[in-house]
C-alpha cells in the first residue's frame, strides 16, 4: 500500500526518506493561513491547532487518492505565556521571535494524521519542551547572520541541527519531534500496517 506524504516540508521528507519508509510527497494544497485563522478564532489551543491542520492536509489528499495511506503533519509552537508563533517571514520578525523565546522554555507541538479512504485512521501528537538560553544580542545577530533564510521555513525561526544547538541549554523530547514529525510512533504504526518489516 502507498503511502503519500501530504507536505511540502524538506525535514518531514528527509526524515521519512533517511528512515527507510517509502513514500511519495505531494503538496497538500490547503490553505493553511485561512484554517489556522478559523481555528485560531474558535480558540484552539497550540496543540488541537496542530492536530486539526495535519489531518486538514492528510483528508485532502485522502479524498484524491482513497487507496493510498495519506500523512499530514503539523508543527506549532507554544511559548511560556501561551503564545503562539509560526514561521518568520522576515529577518527581523525571526529576531524578535528568538529575542521572545531567549531564556524562556517553549513546546513546540508536532502532529501527524493518517487518513485511508478519506477518514482519519491514526493519530498522535508529541511535545518537545525546549529551554532556549538567554544569549546576547550580538549572538543572536551572529546566528542570523549564519541561518537567515534558511530559518524561514521553521516553526519558531530557528533549525535545531548545525548552529541552533548553540540556542539551547536543554531539550525534552524527541529530535524527530523538534523537527516536525512525530517519527518514532509512526513508524510503530506502519510496521503494525505491515508497511515497515518488524
Ligand atoms: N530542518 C529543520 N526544520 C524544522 C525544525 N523545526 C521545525 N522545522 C520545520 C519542519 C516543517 O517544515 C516546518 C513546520 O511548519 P509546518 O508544520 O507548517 O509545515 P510546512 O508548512 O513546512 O510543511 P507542510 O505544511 O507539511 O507542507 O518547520 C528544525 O529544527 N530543523
Amino acid at each position: 500500500m502507498t503511502l503519500i506524504l501530504a507536505s511540502q516540508s524538506a525535514a518531514r521528507r528527509a526524515m521519512l526518506s533517511d528512515a527507510g519508509v517509502p513514500h511519495d510527497a505531494m503538496a497538500p494544497g490547503v490553505d493553511e493561513d485561512a484554517a489556522k485563522q478559523a481555528l485560531r478564532a474558535e480558540g484552539n489551543d497550540a496543540r488541537r491547532m496542530a492536530d486539526a491542520l495535519a489531518e486538514l492536509k492528510a483528508l485532502k489528499l485522502s479524498r484524491r487518492f482513497p487507496e493510498a495511506l495519506v500523512l499530514g503533519c503539523d508543527q506549532t509552537l507554544a511559548a511560556v505565556d501561551g503564545a503562539m508563533f509560526d514561521k518568520p517571514e522576515t529577518r527581523d520578525e525571526a529576531a524578535a521571535q528568538l529575542r521572545a523565546l531567549r531564556g524562556t522554555t517553549h513546546r513546540l507541538i508536532s502532529a501527524a494524521v493518517i487518513c485511508l479512504g478519506g477518514e482519519p485512521i491514526w493519530r498522535h501528537v508529541d511535545v518537545a519542551k525546549l529551554a532556549m538560553r538567554d544569549f546576547s544580542d550580538g549572538w543572536l545577530e551572529t546566528y542570523l547572520d549564519a541561518e537567515w533564510p534558511a530559518i524561514a521555513g521553521c516553526v519558531g525561526g530557528y533549525r535545531l541541527e548545525g548552529l541552533g544547538a548553540q540556542l539551547f541549554a536543554r531539550i525534552d523530547g524527541s529530535y524527530f519531534t523538534v523537527l516536525g514529525l512525530p517519527l518514532l510512533p509512526l513508524l510503530d504504526y506502519l510496521r503494525v500496517r505491515g508497511v515497515l518489516g518488524s
